[in-house]
């Protein structure tokens, strides 16, 4: 499916969060807080626009991606990212040898999700840390509504106008509705060996920052 979308992968992720994805990465950036010469694996980074603020931070990233099609745009757009094919359950590296691990709306399309967290627990040092940024569910009921509204109607036809694939817009809205909601996803991180995860709601919930350590 993202081999499909990759072309215009970027340009559709800006019209569909109306222009939301923009400062969704900036805060990102300041979770993960990665500092110069740190090692940090984004996983699932797709064409690697999701791994730029780490590398402008003086970090050593490493974006990761099992999608040939989206790794081959990465390419053409950043020459100078080290893209990395690999799979989240299967990843390429040693045990512990990354400071800081995350994934950008990534987690909610690998099946395996525990698997994923398990993977990326072992990538990482004692004491370090993972960052996840994923659709969410907004807090205050209201909203909640509108925004599933917005899910079911209204992006179907938009992402009909500007992605290749408007069918895997339709499984972006029924991804996110089956989603776990904050406490479950940090119950999750909690069952898959991480620590004290908490996490920052950003748009009002429509996307959550999860964050936790590895002990
Ligand atoms: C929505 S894109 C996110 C890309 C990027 N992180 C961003 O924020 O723009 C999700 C990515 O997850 C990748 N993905 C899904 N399952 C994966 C797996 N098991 N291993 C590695 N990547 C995976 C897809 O190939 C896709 O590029």
């Amino acid at each position: 499916m993202f081999d499909g979308v990759a072309a215009k992968y970027d340009l559709t992720n800006d019209v569909l969060s109306l222009g939301q994805a923009r400062l969704w990465r900036k805060a990102v950036a300041r979770a993960v807080n990665a500092r110069a010469g740190e090692r940090v694996l984004d996983l699932a980074a797709g064409t690697g626009t999701s791994s730029l603020p780490f590398q402008a931070a003086g970090a050593y990233v490493v974006p990761c991606d099992f999608s040939l099609g989206m790794l081959r745009e990465g390419k053409k757009r950043h020459p100078r990212l080290p893209l990395t094919a690999g799979d989240a359950t299967r990843l390429p590296f040693a045990d512990g040898v990354f400071d800081a691990v995350t994934i950008s709306f990534g987690l909610r399309n690998i099946q395996d999700t525990q698997g994923a967290l398990r993977e990326m627990l072992r990538v990482t040092r004692p004491g370090g840390r993972v960052v996840i940024c994923e659709f969410s569910h907004p807090t205050w009921e209201p909203f909640r509504t509108v925004y599933s509204e917005y899910l079911m109607r209204a992006l179907p036809p938009i992402a009909t106008s500007v992605s290749s694939n408007p069918d895997a817009y339709v499984y972006l809205a029924e991804s996110i509705r089956a989603w776990p909601d904050q406490p479950r996803l940090a119950a999750r991180l909690r069952s898959a060996g991480w620590e004290r995860p908490a996490w920052r709601n950003l748009t009002g919930g429509v996307v959550a920052l999860h964050r936790a350590y590895k002990p």
